[in-house]
């Protein structure tokens, strides 16, 4: 570090190891505006200057124990780590890869930047991983979503050229990491910057093939060692013609790429974050590239008669042709997904809308997270002081006030005005249906 920032840098570097780690979250623009969020939430927070959606809490604050949490409001996440998928020009509509995903802080600000348009493909080779990913797109409410847990090589073997944006936040050395998480010194000393350098080599090769020609993809790592940032960008550079660097934007405290100017660095004692690289490529648009697109719509059959009787009650639009049913689980399918993409290792295959059981259809927790209050029959909305929305989060039967009123059948349960899971009511009871793996603990 000393060779790369020059011996008086060096030491504000290592005088920002004594500052105390940052602490931020990223509201979830999907469901809520930043502004409005400010308006009902009570955790005391500070915006990040380069993030719209990004602000501080204080390291006190418990912001994982809050009704809003749970109704995927915000993501808790590192504010230089909000800065890659801030900077993928995503739009809805694209057909967008995450290739290194979990646990989702990137691909949570992809989703939201598609508003439910387009496809995001989220991968991580650990699968273990991969469901913890899962958990957080169900949360954060992302209806066009497939979670995979694929080797990059075998992703490009079945997609082939076919994503508009690719985002790879690639696994490092960590070097961005040692102040927030100590226990990464220690893995830092069994594999460093050459042992991951020759990973990411391998991911960023395989990546480039799966971007359609005028496709954008992101490099990011949260480290500084030059052999896994700009070296792994000149290495694509030097053997893909048809890649190209496109500036990142310089603001208050980032600087430029080392070396190689256009990427992007963010220094912990520059920046009030953690540190990250980012390098931002392009591939060229060539002659032939209004490639055939291949109709893969799928034909309009009949769904089974429960299923109809469910989806009457939601004002949402869905479209029947997209609604895959394997064995008795329902999904809806992200639009643009592929037919050949059913043969790969998946986590989920779009929106898990629910279950077929013996003529009733029981729906499922992700359903509940897509939808807004006014999209269901038959809604309960408590604020978030009324002590039976912990108790509701916990699992519990709630007993309805009687101006609640008697509610018989599904309902869907919010906070402020935002779905939390659904509950069957009978009477005065509501059973109580948010999904046992969520619960609040
Ligand atoms: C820096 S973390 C990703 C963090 C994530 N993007 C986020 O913002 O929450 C890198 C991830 O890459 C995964 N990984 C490691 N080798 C991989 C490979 N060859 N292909 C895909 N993912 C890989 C790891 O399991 C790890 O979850």
């Amino acid at each position: 570090m000393r060779d790369l920032l020059g011996a008086e840098e060096f030491e504000a570097y290592v005088k920002s190891f004594e500052e105390e780690r940052l602490y931020g979250l990223r509201v979830n623009t999907l469901k809520i505006s930043p502004e409005e969020f400010l308006k009902i939430t009570d955790l005391s927070l500070k915006p990040i200057p380069w993030i719209r959606n990004g602000f501080y809490y204080e390291g006190e604050e418990r912001p994982a124990k809050n009704p809003h949490y749970f109704a995927g409001l915000y993501y808790l996440q590192e504010p230089s780590a909000m800065t890659p998928a801030s900077l993928l020009p995503v739009m809805p509509g694209d057909k967008v890869l995450d290739l290194c995903a979990a646990p989702g802080g990137k691909s949570t600000e992809l989703g939201a930047k598609l508003k439910g348009k387009g496809m995001l493909v989220s991968n991580d080779i650990s699968n273990s991983r991969a469901k913890a990913l899962l958990k957080n797109l169900e949360l954060w409410g992302i209806e066009n979503i497939c979670v995979t847990s694929e080797e990059p090589a075998k992703l490009k073997e079945i997609f082939g050229q076919f994503f508009d944006k690719i985002l790879i936040d690639a696994p490092c050395s960590g070097e961005g990491m040692f102040r927030k998480d100590a226990d990464m010194v220690k893995s830092y000393e069994e594999h460093g910057p050459e042992y991951y350098a020759v990973i990411q080599k391998e991911i960023v090769t395989q990546a480039v093939d799966m971007l359609v020609p005028g496709g954008f993809l992101l490099y990011s790592t949260c480290t500084f060692s030059l052999c896994e940032d700009e070296d792994i960008i000149r290495g694509v550079l030097a053997e893909h013609e048809d890649m190209e660097l496109i500036s990142l934007p310089l603001f208050d405290g980032a600087s430029d790429g080392m070396g190689l100017s256009g990427c992007l660095r963010l220094f912990p004692h520059r920046i009030k974050g953690e540190g990250h690289f980012m390098a931002l490529l392009r591939k060229k648009q060539s002659l032939d590239s209004g490639e055939k697109k291949k109709d893969d719509t799928e034909k309009e059959k009949p769904l089974p008669g429960e299923l109809v009787d469910f989806l009457s009650l939601l004002s949402k639009p869905f479209d029947t042709r997209r609604i895959y049913i394997k064995d008795e689980t329902v999904y809806y399918l992200p639009e643009s997904f592929p037919k050949q993409g059913k043969k790969l290792r998946y986590l989920r295959t779009g929106l898990l809308l629910g279950e077929l059981k013996k003529g009733r259809f029981e729906p499922a927790q992700p359903l509940a997270m897509v939808l807004k209050p006014e999209e269901f029959g038959q809604t309960i909305c408590w604020n978030k002081e009324d002590e039976r929305v912990i108790r509701y989060l916990k699992g519990e039967t709630i007993s309805l006030k009687e101006e609640e009123g008697q509610r018989k059948g599904w309902c869907l349960i919010c906070v402020d005005g935002f779905p939390l899971g659904f509950a069957k009511g009978s009477g005065s009871t509501l059973k109580n249906k948010y999904y046992p793996g969520w619960r609040w603990q």
